[in-house]
């Protein structure tokens, strides 16, 4: 114990024994919603998903994973891997990147802070590029945020500007894309008339141009660098306007997938390419999208893709994208500080950890789960295997993912009796959910249910403990409603695909031959979220939470 009176030692829980091995399973993107045909964990078989709810009531239960539970601005927020992840690991509730967002925005303090400093002395004879995803998903980005920072970067010197866009379609429906851009249009016309340089210079589809995640296909970095930063790409427009419009015509066009693509002035060259001098902010929040091309921005030694040429820039983020990296080392605001995480007491009090996803959702269970920090806290206790994803396609072309090869890593890793936890996130309601293929995402869900059995059989044989859970909704609802629940129809009368989160619950399952026979769900949290799970694992080690800690969800009865 040091001065301060702080100890990581974890209390003995009173009631609850140590040494028994606990499998926490992440469902992503799976939510609990009315049971009809756009459910499609309704529609799926998923037999084990559906005995856990109906087999023990009292070891069954919803908590809520969107809006201020998981430290969003709004209960209109839909839940995300990020904020759910960090929740869950953290067991207690941060402001998130788009809540402290909108608060530096709103204070002003955003331009006080040694980021907008930084970048402010290239306003004079540079250019400063904005690049991120354009709508208002709230995710990774928000459009108001821009359109402030625009409007405040302006005001406060900047000269010449240029927007590198990213279609969304995945956060929001597809098709939105064209809206966002004449919003941004009218902004940047209104910023003309001001005198201000200020023009979208290029774009492109967020999941093929840029938003790659966990070094999983850096050739969608390259494709962002050549358009944003040289200038060069397959498709060049006049107007951002006609670049999506034309793009978008094309037959299976998809805002998730739009090639990329430069703007450029009558004499054929782009407006808009990266030069010594300028200044570049990326303007999304979350990290796990946007790391990449911060190394490529910042990495004087980087190997991933030929670069071509590397102007000299003065660089920041809207957020501190990683801490233990310290990148980008220049940020707008500053991250949440999501310090003494579960993960971290559970290793410092002899928990020897297993976790394990596949690339796209490597990063949640490790990442993302220990607070945004890379690496192991205390590598001779802990293990963190990546199971490479597919990459080059749109998972509803394999929707089963790598879900078996998941379970088997978590089997293994439990039967091993190496760890005393085993840690996994299964993608697949989230990855074919937003693809928006409600066929493919069915399969996706079986896939998950028959990964999880693997699990639960393997828990089972070593008297183990498990508790299954989820980070957000995703395929429970694959169709945007109107008020009062009604699917809503597109013009052509089909309905309207929901790509994107919801603000649906999600379930908690305990249970196992390990498990004290006196636990059961307490009655007394009216609503609790997911940063409840935290203290609840710890529980199922054995240990009581610290006392900062959301509440655990369970109780033991004397019997
Ligand atoms: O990045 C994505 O894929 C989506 O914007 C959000 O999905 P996730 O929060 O489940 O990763
Ligand atoms: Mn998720
Ligand atoms: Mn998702």
């Amino acid at each position: 114990m040091g001065s301060t009176g702080f100890s990581w030692t974890l209390p003995d829980h009173p009631k609850l024994p140590k040494g028994k091995p606990v499998a926490v399973v992440v469902l992503d993107g799976w939510g609990e919603a009315n049971p009809d045909e756009y459910n499609c964990i309704h529609v799926a078989q998923t037999p084990v998903m559906d005995s856990l709810k109906n087999g023990a009531p009292e070891k069954w239960r919803l908590v809520k994973a969107h809006g201020m539970a998981v430290g969003l601005p709004s209960d209109d927020d839909m839940g995300n891997s990020e904020v759910g992840h960090n929740a869950l690991g953290a067991g207690r509730i941060f402001a998130q990147g788009a809540k402290l967002v909108d608060q530096a925005l709103a204070s002003g303090k955003i331009y006080e802070g040694d980021g907008f400093n930084y970048i402010k002395e290239s306003f004079e004879n540079g250019t400063l590029h904005l690049i991120g995803l354009l709508s208002d998903g709230g995710v990774h980005s928000r459009l108001d945020q821009l359109q402030l920072l625009l409007k405040g970067a302006s005001e406060r010197g900047a000269k010449r500007i240029r927007v590198h866009i990213l279609t969304d379609g995945r956060d929001v429906l597809d098709g939105s894309s064209v809206g966002f851009v004449e919003t941004l249009e009218n902004d940047l016309l209104q910023l003309r008339e001001k005198g201000i340089d200020a023009r979208i210079a290029s774009g492109g589809g967020r999941m093929y141009v840029t938003m790659d995640r966990y070094e999983n296909d850096w050739d969608v970095v390259k494709r962002g660098w050549d358009a944003q930063v040289l200038g060069d790409a397959p498709y060049k427009f006049q107007s951002a306007l006609e670049a999506v419009k034309t793009l978008r015509a094309e037959p299976k066009a998809n805002d998730q997938y739009l090639p990329p693509f430069v703007i450029v002035d009558d004499s054929g060259s782009a407006v808009g390419p990266v030069l010594d001098g300028d200044a570049v902010v990326t303007i999304n929040f979350r990290a796990d999208r946007m790391v990449m091309l911060a190394k490529a921005l910042e990495y004087a030694d980087f190997d991933k893709f030929d670069r071509v040429r590397v102007p000299k820039i003065r660089y920041a983020g809207m957020l501190q994208y990683d801490g233990e990296l310290k990148l980008p080392s220049r940020y707008l605001v500053s991250p949440p500080e999501i310090e003494r995480t579960s993960g971290e007491y559970l290793v410092k009090n002899g928990i020897r950890t297993f976790a394990c996803s596949e690339t796209v959702k490597f990063g949640h269970v490790t990442f993302f789960w220990n607070g945004n920090r890379s690496g192991y806290f205390d590598e001779t206790k802990e293990e963190y295997v990546e199971i490479p994803s597919d990459s080059g396609i749109t998972f509803n072309v394999a929707p089963k993912m790598k879900a078996l090869q998941i379970a088997e890593k978590a089997r293994d890793a439990i039967l091993s009796g190496k760890f005393d936890q085993v840690r996994v996130n299964l993608p697949n309601g989230d990855m074919v959910g937003h693809t928006g293929d409600i066929e493919a995402t069915v399969v996706a869900c079986k896939a998950a249910d028959e990964a999880v059995k693997i699990i639960l059989d393997a828990v089972e044989q070593v008297g183990g403990i498990y508790l299954v859970t989820a980070d957000h909704g995703n395929a429970e609802d694959m169709v945007k409603r109107n008020k009062s629940g009604k699917p809503l129809l597109d013009k052509s009368g089909g309905i309207q695909i929901l790509t994107s989160h919801t603000l649906q619950p999600v379930p908690v399952a305990i249970g196992g031959p390990g498990l004290h026979p006196g636990v059961k769900f307490r009655t007394d949290i009216q609503t609790p979220g997911l940063a409840n799970v935290a203290a609840t694992v710890m529980n199922l080690h054995g240990f009581e939470s610290p006392a900062d800690y959301e509440p655990t969800l369970i109780e033991v009865a004397d019997n």
